[in-house]
């Protein structure tokens, strides 16, 4: 992908590009105000939802077009630049007929290559900078899917929003962060930018500071967060909105790690970690190949492959030694769970072999 900034200038010093404004623009007033303290912050870039993709209906749904006009005057007044969200077709014809400067596809449409097709077409032409948030759900290929439509319509100021994906599990985040999912869209398109959401990733005002900066740390470009005059009144997200002056100090105490090239120092570290890895390999391969060996048992005597009383005692005692030795238990129960899949596929192969 031949990919333009999305913004100029955009430099390293530039880093993080922080988006922010409320959840929803209510009404001119707060709209306005919220602008004018956030441009009083140093902010460039102001974001507010015109159009909202509830879960249910009955909920507010947005001010719709009637609030375009209010982020005109954001732009005239403040002279930052504005971006919305846009869901449809109309969305798109009228954002740009009042000089909306950015766009953005929130994640329900991500998710559903229909819709983003549709915007695609639209896009057709046009000269606007897009961001693609991630799907609701986990799956890098649909992500790329949205940012590869985008692109074919000519578009070339892409850049992508890390949002956080839906879970039913109850967890301290509104939306699991899974970085891994944005770490591999990072190796998959190493030029696209990517922007964290720390306000959906969380859903509340805590979090919105270490989830910055985690991002930071993992060199995302850039942050959109939730800011509204008044919080607590908002009308949609009050819990993860914060004032200007919240964010200000958040923005103050995040740390840009600017070093980008690895020292000499590290070489030395890095090669110990090449050491870890090989033995790692070497046990896992030796594991398997002990299992493969029980499955061939398993097969002359008509044995099941699966045998979770065994399976069970494993994650069990595993679990505990490995949090004995400072290791999450958490990360050990994933590890062991993929390494069992394995070794059952493994050994369903074996067992269907037919010889
Ligand atoms: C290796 C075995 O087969 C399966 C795989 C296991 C594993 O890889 O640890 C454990 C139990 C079984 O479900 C076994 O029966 O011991």
């Amino acid at each position: 992908m031949e990919l333009k900034p999305i913004f100029e200038p955009m430099t390293e010093e530039s880093r993080p590009l922080v988006i922010a404004g409320p959840c929803s623009a209510e009404t001119e007033e707060q709209t306005l105000t919220t602008a004018h303290q956030l441009a009083d912050k140093g902010i460039q870039i102001f974001r507010a939802g015109i159009w909202k993709p509830r879960t249910k209906p009955g909920g507010f749904e947005g001010v719709g077009s009637v609030g375009l006009p209010w982020l005109k005057r954001v732009k005239q007044e403040t002279g930052m630049l504005t971006a919305i969200e846009v869901a449809t077709a109309k969305h798109v014809y009228e954002a740009l007929k009042y000089g909306i400067d950015i766009l953005w596809i929130g994640a329900r449409t991500t998710a559903n290559p229909f819709a983003v097709q549709e915007i695609a077409d639209v896009l057709e032409g046009v000269d606007v900078p897009v961001l693609i948030k991630n799907p609701v759900n986990p799956d890098v290929d649909l992500w790329i899917g949205a940012i590869e439509r985008v692109y074919n319509a000519g578009i070339r100021r892409l850049a992508v929003i890390h949002r956080g994906f839906s879970t039913y599990d109850k967890s301290v985040y509104r939306n699991i962060p899974q970085w891994h999912i944005p770490i591999e869209l990072r190796r998959r398109m190493p030029e696209m930018p990517i922007i964290c959401d720390p306000s959906h990733i969380g859903g509340r005002r805590e979090l919105i500071a270490s989830i910055s900066q985690q991002a930071l740390d993992l060199q995302f470009e850039g942050l959109i967060i939730e800011s509204h005059c008044n919080p607590d009144e908002a009308w949609s997200d009050k819990n993860q909105q914060i004032t200007p002056d919240v964010l200000e100090h958040i923005l103050q105490h995040l740390v840009v790690r600017k070093m980008n090239q690895t020292t000499e120092d590290l070489s030395v570290l890095r090669h110990q970690i090449d050491d870890l890895d090989n033995q790692l390999l070497e046990v896992l391969a030796k594991r398997f190949r002990v299992s493969r060996e029980i499955g061939t048992y398993k097969k002359e005597h008509g044995m099941p492959v699966l045998q979770t009383v065994r399976y069970d005692e494993i994650l069990h005692n595993r679990i505990s030694q490995a949090q004995s030795i400072g290791i999450n238990g958490e990360f050990m129960k994933n590890i062991l769970e993929a390494i069992h899949e394995e070794s059952v596929r493994v050994q369903l192969e074996l067992m269907n072999k037919s010889e």
